[in-house]
């Protein structure tokens, strides 16, 4: 991947800075970021005599780390040792909170609190409702980690990034991944503060030829062609639509498609309608890449959509207000009793059959 810095100088996917360099933390993923930035500083001060860089530290660390788009097995290790030695446990369910549900962390006791600048090689959360934490403690007897924050391909990251802590993740110890996120539903039954048990995905992203799992295979992940017919646990599923009966809430509970577009914009009627002929009930821009890196190293994966807004496919639907994110965020944040108790009651009948 190419870049620019903030002077506008050209960055490259090593983060290689050609100009510019100021002391951060090392980031490029192969572990030569401070080597390689300490040898363009001592270029610097040898060609011109001063440090030309006005990023901070930072400033600098985030640019860099948005500058890589590969994580080697080697780098994920030493992330998965340092938040299993720091934590002093190894989780075996990981959760991923979509945007306004970081409350999902929130009921983790004895909590292990690592915030996502402090971890090394690790990217920055960028959106608001993504606290940038990662938290791992206890729930329902099972340890777990949760991602307060995730990574989106609209942010700047590549996908390989944006799902790179599920292979963290996946090098901790865990075997399950829950991944919630927050969607605009297009399926006409669907109604706003809505749960959608995912059940299959769109991979629009995927269409248009991105994939995390793109570039060379390291087999100690997982298989070159891997395949995703059956990537949604069908027996999590049915252990979660028991609970949403048991909640009294399965007439809000849906099992359905959830497709993931690039964003940061929110979709056109044109796109909508697309989406639904093709299948799509929920749009977001999320998860699928998780998903496909979490089937990739054989993760058993539950996922749910949150339904925030609902989409309009007519454009004579004039009474369907623009999606906000404030809005999104809004919903999120009062149906997240109800989605804190799905996903806990969830991660007890896991840990009770263990
Ligand atoms: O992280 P998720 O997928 O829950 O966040 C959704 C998609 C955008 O990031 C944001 C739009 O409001 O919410
Ligand atoms: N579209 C895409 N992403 C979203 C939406 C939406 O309507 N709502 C929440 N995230």
């Amino acid at each position: 991947m190419t870049g620019y810095n903030a002077k506008g100088d050209m960055a490259t996917s090593n983060g290689n800075h050609r100009n510019g360099h100021c002391n951060g933390s090392s980031s490029n993923g192969n572990g030569t970021g401070d080597r390689q930035a300490d040898d363009l500083a001592q270029e610097n001060q040898t060609n011109n005599g001063k440090i030309q860089c006005s990023l901070t530290p930072e400033e600098l660390r985030a640019l860099r780390v948005l500058n890589e788009d590969t994580y080697p097995y080697e780098v994920i290790q030493e992330i998965a040792d340092f938040i299993v030695k720091g934590a002093g446990m190894r989780p075996k369910i990981g959760i991923i909170c979509g945007s306004g549900l970081g409350s999902l962390a929130d009921i983790i006791t004895d909590a292990k609190i690592f915030e996502y600048e402090k971890i090394p090689n690790f990217p920055v959360s960028t959106v608001e409702g993504h606290a940038g934490k990662l938290v791992v403690g206890h729930l329902e007897g099972a340890i777990v980690m949760a991602m307060q924050g995730r990574f989106h391909f609209y942010e700047g990251y590549p996908l390989a990034k944006c799902s790179m802590p599920v292979r963290v993740m996946k090098l901790c110890g865990v075997e399950y991944l829950f991944a919630t996120n927050a969607a605009g539903g297009i399926n006409p039954k669907y109604a706003v503060g809505d749960i959608m048990l995912m059940h299959d995905h769109v991979n629009m992203l995927g269409f248009a030829g991105n994939s995390p799992l793109q570039g060379p295979n390291d087999p100690r992940f997982g298989p070159r062609f891997p395949a995703l017919v059956n990537s949604y646990n069908k027996d999590l599923i049915n252990k979660a639509l028991e609970i949403g009966k048991s909640m009294g809430i399965e007439s809000n509970m849906h099992v359905g498609v959830y497709s993931c577009l690039g964003g940061p914009t929110y979709e056109t009627i044109a796109e909508l309608k697309a989406l639904r002929m093709m299948g799509v009930d929920a749009v977001g821009m999320s998860t699928v890449h998780e998903v496909i890196t979490a089937r990739h190293c054989d993760m058993k994966v539950f996922a749910f959509s949150l339904i925030t807004n609902k989409c309009s496919t007519e454009y004579s639907d004039m009474k369907d207000e623009e999606a906000t994110h404030e809005e999104v965020m809004s919903v999120a944040k009062n149906r997240q009793k109800a989605c804190c108790e799905l996903v806990a009651r969830l991660v007890r009948e896991i840990q009770a059959e263990s």
